[in-house]
């Protein structure tokens, strides 16, 4: 088992709309990545299967050399024609050690938590099936109004129980920084704070340095 290295410090996952399109999510990806984005999911439940592929292709080429990622939402039969590091899984899309089996043992898999109990689930499947978990909604969100928001202290409990690194989503803005540090979550996961913003490059910059400040890294 060889799985490509990680950072969830500042976890870009993108929004269609909110890019403006297909080429937005291209455009917005590539300053992302330039101004610090550490990891990239491909997010978008309206494009069918072949724009998807295609889409995802084409961020697989701009992050080629970066040294960046390439996850996909949920599409776990489209990890390997679009050549994507791994996928990301909620607890309503494919159950962890089938989305395991299909993508192989080498590429990254993420879960969706929202709760202790979530996580104990997970640990039964296996602990090597999960790369790590994105949990959420740290805040209310427009990007998807229907998420639970949890808030800081339902978020820690799912860290405290957590084997895997763990990132939070969900309303996520470069001012959470300090607390999520605080109660050791292992990263930032963000759409509407890079996709839709006027400089995304700024913006992922702006997101890597509040949280290198505040985990005291460098
Ligand atoms: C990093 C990260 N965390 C959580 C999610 C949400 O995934 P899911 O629960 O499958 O919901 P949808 O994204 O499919 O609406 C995520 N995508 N990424
Ligand atoms: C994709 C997603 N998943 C969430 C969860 O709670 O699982 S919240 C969310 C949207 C995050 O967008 P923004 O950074 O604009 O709030
Ligand atoms: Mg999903």
């Amino acid at each position: 088992m060889s799985r490509p290295d990680f950072d969830l410090s500042v976890y870009l996952v993108t929004d269609t709309d909110q890019c403006g399109g297909a080429d937005g999510v291209v455009e917005t990806v590539r300053q992302a990545v330039d101004g610090g984005a550490t990891l990239v999911q491909l997010r978008d439940h309206h494009l069918g299967d072949d724009d998807f592929v295609v889409l995802g292709r084409r961020l697989v080429d701009v992050l080629a050399g970066a040294g960046v990622p390439l996850l996909i939402d949920d599409r776990v039969h489209l990890v390997e024609t679009i050549g994507a590091a791994g996928a990301h899984v909620g607890q309503s899309d494919t159950d962890v050690a089938t989305a395991r089996r299909i993508i192989g043992p080498d590429r990254l898999l993420g879960l969706s938590a929202q709760s202790p109990e979530h996580v104990r689930a997970a640990i039964a499947a296996g602990e090597d099936i999960v790369d790590y978990l994105g949990v959420g909604a740290l805040h209310a969100t427009g990007t998807k109004p229907e998420a639970d928001d949890l808030g800081l202290r339902r978020l820690a409990e799912v860290i405290k129980v957590s084997p895997w690194p763990v990132c939070a989503i969900g309303g996520v803005k470069a001012d959470d920084a300090a607390d999520l540090a605080r109660i050791h979550c292992d990263g930032m996961s963000v759409v509407s704070a890079i996709c839709g913003q006027p400089d995304p490059r700024q913006a992922a910059a702006d997101l890597l340095a509040a949280w290198t400040v505040a985990t005291g890294r460098s």
